[in-house]
C-alpha cells in the first residue's frame, strides 16, 4: 500500500455500502414493488451486491428479463417506495460511528460523495441523525455528471475546504476509486461494502481495508495493520 499523505485534511466517503448499510431498505422497497405487481421477489444476496449501482440495477434483479424499458418504467415508483421505507433498517456499518468520531476529534473534515439522488441523500441523512454533520455532501444529481467522473469529488473538496492532495477518497466500488484517483486523492477501497461482484484488490486503489475498525486503526498509525 502507498503511504498516506503526511497531513490528512479531509476524508471523503461514498455513502451506500461504505458508510451505510442501506441495502435492507432498498430491498424492502423492491419487495413491495414486486408485491404490487405479483412478481416473484428475487433473493437478497444478488440485490445487495448491486446496490451501489443504484435503483435501476436493483430493479433489474426483478424485472431485468423484461428488458430495459420495463426497468426504466418502474424507476419512479421504486424511488417513491424507497423514500417511504428509507432509514427504517439502514444503519452505519459496525465501527463507522467511532471512526467518524475519531476523525472529528482529530479535526479532520469528512464529506460524502454519493451517486444517490440529492432528495434521497438529504432526507436519509436527516432520518439517521447525520444532518449537518458532514463538511460537504455531493449527490448524484448535484452536477450533470456523477462518479466515476472526478467532478463531484473535486466539488466536495472545494466545499469542504480541503486540498485533494491531502485528502482520501473511500468507497466500495471501482467507480469510487476511479473518481477519487482522477481527482488527485489518495484512494481507499473498502472490502466491507457491496463491491458489485468485483474484487477491490483489482481496482488499483492505493489501499484496501477490510473493516471500519481496521480502517480507523490504519488512519491512526498511518500504515496497514496486519
Ligand atoms: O444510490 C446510488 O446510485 C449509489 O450510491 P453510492 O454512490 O452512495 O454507493
Ligand atoms: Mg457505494
Amino acid at each position: 500500500m502507498k503511504p498516506l499523505p503526511n497531513i490528512i485534511e479531509g476524508v471523503l466517503f461514498d455513502l451506500d455500502g461504505t458508510l451505510l448499510d442501506s441495502a435492507p431498505d432498498l430491498y424492502a422497497a423492491l419487495e413491495r414493488q414486486c408485491g404490487e405487481e405479483g412478481t416473484p421477489v428475487p433473493p437478497y444476496a444478488p440485490v445487495r451486491e448491486v446496490v451501489s449501482r443504484g435503483a435501476r440495477a436493483v430493479l433489474r434483479c426483478a424485472f431485468g428479463d423484461q428488458g430495459e424499458p420495463a426497468v426504466e418504467a418502474r424507476v419512479e415508483r421504486y424511488l417513491a417506495l424507497y423514500e417511504e421505507v428509507m432509514g427504517q433498517a439502514t444503519r452505519p456499518f459496525d465501527g463507522i460511528e467511532p471512526m467518524l468520531a475519531q476523525l472529528e476529534t482529530a479535526g479532520v473534515r469528512w464529506a460524502i460523495v454519493t451517486n444517490k439522488a440529492g432528495f434521497l441523500t438529504d432526507e436519509l441523512l436527516k432520518r439517521i441523525g447525520w444532518e449537518g454533520r458532514a463538511a460537504a455532501v455531493v449527490s448524484g444529481d448535484t452536477l450533470p455528471v456523477k462518479k466515476p467522473d472526478p467532478a463531484p469529488v473535486r466539488l466536495a473538496c472545494e466545499r469542504a475546504g480541503v486540498d485533494p492532495a491531502r485528502s482520501l477518497f473511500v468507497g466500495d466500488d471501482r467507480r469510487d476509486v476511479m473518481a477519487g484517483a482522477a481527482a488527485g486523492l489518495y484512494t481507499v477501497a473498502v472490502a466491507w461494502g457491496y463491491l458489485d461482484g468485483g474484487n477491490p484488490h483489482e481496482w488499483n486503489a492505493d489501499a484496501v481495508l477490510d473493516t471500519p475498525h481496521q480502517f480507523a486503526q490504519w488512519l491512526r498509525h498511518g500504515q496497514a495493520v496486519a
